[in-house]
C-alpha cells in the first residue's frame, strides 16, 4: 500500500487534560477537523494501554470522516492495535530503524527534533517529518530543555533541504503569534520554511475549536502562499523614477496623516528625535512601560526600537508584540550591537519574539547583525568603513530576516532581499553630530507608517502591509537632503549650528525638492 500523503499544515496533537470544562474530547476532535485540522496525534500520557487504544480507535473512527490520517504518540504497540497511520516518536523512545521494523511499510514516523544534530538523524534514519519545538513557552508539557525560539528553527531546517523529510514546529503557538513563529523559522541559508504547525491547547482548550482550526489553518495557508517573499512586501518593478514617485505620495501622506510615532530610544538622543519626527510633520510618542504597550499599538502607527542605553528591554519586547499582532510597521535600530555580547543577548531575544519590517543600521551594527567582522563598530559610532560587497551584506540580511535592511554610510544601501537600491545623498556634517543614525530611525519608521497606511485591503499571509523599502528609502532621503541644504546654510559653522539647521530643513522640504535632489539608483 502506497505511503498516504502527509499534509502537516494544521496537527492536531491531542490532549484531553486541557479541554474547557464539560467539554467532550470526541465532541471538540469532530469540531476541529471541520476546522480543518489535516492531521491528528493521539498522546495520551496518563493511560492505561487498554484505554490509550480505545481512545486511538474511537479517534481514528472519526478523523476517517474527514479523510485525517492518526499517528500515535511514543507507542509501536498501541499504533499497531489500533491501526493508526503511524507513530510520533521522542528522543527517548524506540529508535526509527526498529519502529521501521515493526511497523508496515507505509506508515508515517515522525520524530521531535530539538537540535541540528538530531534533524540531521531524522533525516539520515528516513523519518517522515520532525517535530521542531519547542518554540514557544508551553504550559501543555514539562519543558526540559530551553525553548528553540523561532531563530533558533532555521539551522535545522537547513538540514532538512533537499530530503523529503518535512518539519513542523510544535509548542506555545497560538494565532497571536503564528505568523511572527512561520516568518521568523526560516532556513538562514536555504531558505526553507516550515510545512505546518503542531498545535495542542490553541485548538484543545478552545470552548470553539472549529473556528481556532479555521483561524490557524487559514494564516498558515496565506503564509504559505505568499512564501518565499519579505513580510510586506509588494512584488513591484523598481525604478529610480518610481521610487521618487513613491517617497513623494509618501511624503503627502505623512502630511495629510500626521502618523503617530511610538519610539523607544536612548536618552542620548531622545530630544533629536522627538524634534526631528515633530519637523518631518509626524507626532512622536517616547513611551516605555510595558503596560502601556496594548493601548500604543492601537493608537500609534509605527514603531521605532532604538537599543542606544537599551534600558527598557522589557517595554521593548513587549511593544514589538503588540505591534506585530497589529501589523503596523516596526524598525529596529541595533544601535552598538557590536560592541557588547549584553546587546547581542539582547537583540537575538528581541528578534526571537518579534518581526521587525526594517532593521536600519551603520556597516559595524548590519555587520555584526549579518555575522561578519569585517567592518567593525567603534563603540555605539560607525568606523567610517564600509564592506567590499555592501550589496550581497544587505540583500542577504533582508532575505535571512525576512525584512528591509538599511545600511547607513556615505552611501547608504536598502534591501528587501530582492531589490537592491543605494543612496547617495548627505553630507559629512552628519558625523559631527550625536544621533544623525538615530534620527534617520526616526525618519524611517515615518515613512514606513505612511507607507502602511496606503495600504488598505489585508494581506493575510505577511507579518505587515505596506511597501517597507519605500518606506525605508523615503526616512533616508528626508534627513540626507535635509543634510545638504543644512550644511549649505550661510548661517551654518559646524555642527552646533548644523543640528538646529538639519532640523529646519526637515521642517521645510518640499517634495519637488525631494524630487530633484534624491540620487536613487537601482542596483538589483
Ligand atoms: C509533532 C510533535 N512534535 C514533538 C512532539 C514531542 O514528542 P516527544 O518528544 O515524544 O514528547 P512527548 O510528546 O512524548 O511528551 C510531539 N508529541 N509531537
Ligand atoms: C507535546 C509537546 N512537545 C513539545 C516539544 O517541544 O517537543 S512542546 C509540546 C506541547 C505543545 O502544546 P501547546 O501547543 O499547547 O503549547
Amino acid at each position: 500500500m502506497p505511503k498516504p500523503p502527509l499534509d502537516l499544515t494544521l496537527y492536531l496533537v491531542t490532549g484531553r487534560e486541557l479541554l474547557p470544562p464539560g467539554k467532550d474530547y470526541y465532541e471538540s476532535l469532530d469540531e476541529s477537523l471541520q476546522g480543518g485540522v489535516t492531521l491528528v496525534q493521539v498522546r495520551e500520557k496518563k493511560a492505561d494501554t487498554a484505554e490509550f487504544v480505545e481512545v486511538a480507535v474511537k479517534t481514528i473512527e472519526i478523523c476517517k470522516k474527514y479523510n485525517v490520517p492518526v499517528l500515535i504518540n511514543d507507542r509501536i504497540d498501541v499504533c499497531l492495535a489500533s491501526g493508526a497511520a503511524g507513530v510520533h516518536l521522542g528522543q527517548t523512545d524506540m529508535p526509527i530503524s526498529l519502529a521501521r521494523r515493526l511497523l508496515p511499510p507505509e506508515a508515517m514516523i515522525g520524530i521531535s527534533a530539538g537540535n541540528v544534530d538530531e534533524a540531521r538523524a531524522a533525516k539520515d534514519a528516513g523519518a517522515d517529518y520532525v517535530g521542531i519545538g519547542a518554540l514557544w513557552w508551553t504550559e501543555s508539557k514539562q519543558l526540559v530543555k530551553d525553548v528553540l525560539g523561532v531563530r533558533g528553527v532555521g539551522p535545522l531546517l537547513d538540514v532538512l533541504e533537499g530530503s523529503s523529510t518535512k518539519a513542523v514546529a510544535i509548542g506555545g503557538i497560538k494565532t497571536t503569534n503564528i505568523l511572527r513563529s512561520l516568518h521568523g523559522a526560516v532556513g538562514p541559508v536555504s531558505l526553507r520554511t516550515l510545512d505546518g504547525v503542531a498545535v495542542i491547547s490553541a485548538i484543545v482548550s478552545s470552548p470553539r475549536p472549529k473556528q481556532a482550526a479555521q483561524e490557524i489553518k487559514s494564516l498558515v495557508t496565506a503564509f504559505r502562499r505568499s512564501s518565499p517573499g519579505i513580510i510586506t512586501m509588494p512584488l513591484t518593478l523598481r525604478t529610480p523614477e518610481s521610487l521618487k514617485e513613491g517617497v513623494v505620495r509618501l511624503m503627502a501622506r505623512i502630511r495629510k496623516d500626521t502618523p503617530i510615532i511610538h519610539q523607544i530610544t536612548n536618552n542620548v538622543t531622545v530630544n533629536s528625535l522627538a524634534n526631528v519626527t515633530l519637523a518631518i510633520r509626524a507626532s512622536p510618542i517616547m513611551a516605555t512601560t510595558p503596560q502601556e504597550m496594548p493601548d500604543l499599538a492601537r493608537l500609534c502607527h509605527a514603531l521605532l526600537i532604538n537599543f542606544g542605553t537599551i534600558t527598557d528591554k522589557a517595554g521593548m519586547l513587549a511593544a514589538g508584540r503588540e505591534y506585530n499582532a497589529r501589523k503596523k510597521p516596526i524598525v529596529f535600530d541595533p544601535v552598538g550591537i557590536g560592541a557588547t555580547s549584553y546587546r547581542k543577548e539582547a537583540a537575538k531575544e528581541i528578534l526571537n519574539t518579534w518581526q521587525a519590517a526594517v532593521i536600519k543600521g551603520n556597516p559595524g551594527e548590519i555587520g555584526a547583525m549579518y555575522g561578519s567582522s569585517e567592518v567593525e563598530s567603534r563603540g555605539v559610532d560607525s568606523s567610517g568603513q564600509v564592506f567590499s560587497d555592501p550589496v550581497k551584506v544587505v540583500r542577504d540580511l533582508a532575505r535571512r530576516e525576512r525584512c528591509v535592511v538599511v545600511m547607513t554610510g556615505r552611501e547608504d544601501y536598502i534591501s528587501d532581499g530582492l531589490s537592491v537600491i543605494r543612496l547617495s545623498n548627505g553630507h559629512s556634517l552628519l558625523g559631527d553630530i550625536t544621533g544623525a543614525g538615530c534620527m534617520a530611525g526616526s525618519c524611517v519608521a515615518t515613512f514606513c507608517a505612511a507607507a502602511r497606511l496606503e495600504v488598505e485591503e489585508e494581506w493575510v499571509g505577511r507579518l505587515g502591509r505596506g511597501d517597507m523599502l519605500l518606506g525605508a528609502a523615503g526616512g533616508v532621503l528626508a534627513l540626507s537632503i535635509a543634510s545638504e541644504l543644512a550644511a549649505a546654510r550661510p548661517d551654518v559653522k559646524g555642527s552646533g549650528t548644523f543640528l538646529p539647521a538639519l532640523i529646519d530643513e526637515v521642517y521645510n522640504l518640499t517634495p519637488e525638492t525631494m524630487m530633484r535632489r534624491a540620487k536613487i539608483e537601482v542596483l538589483e
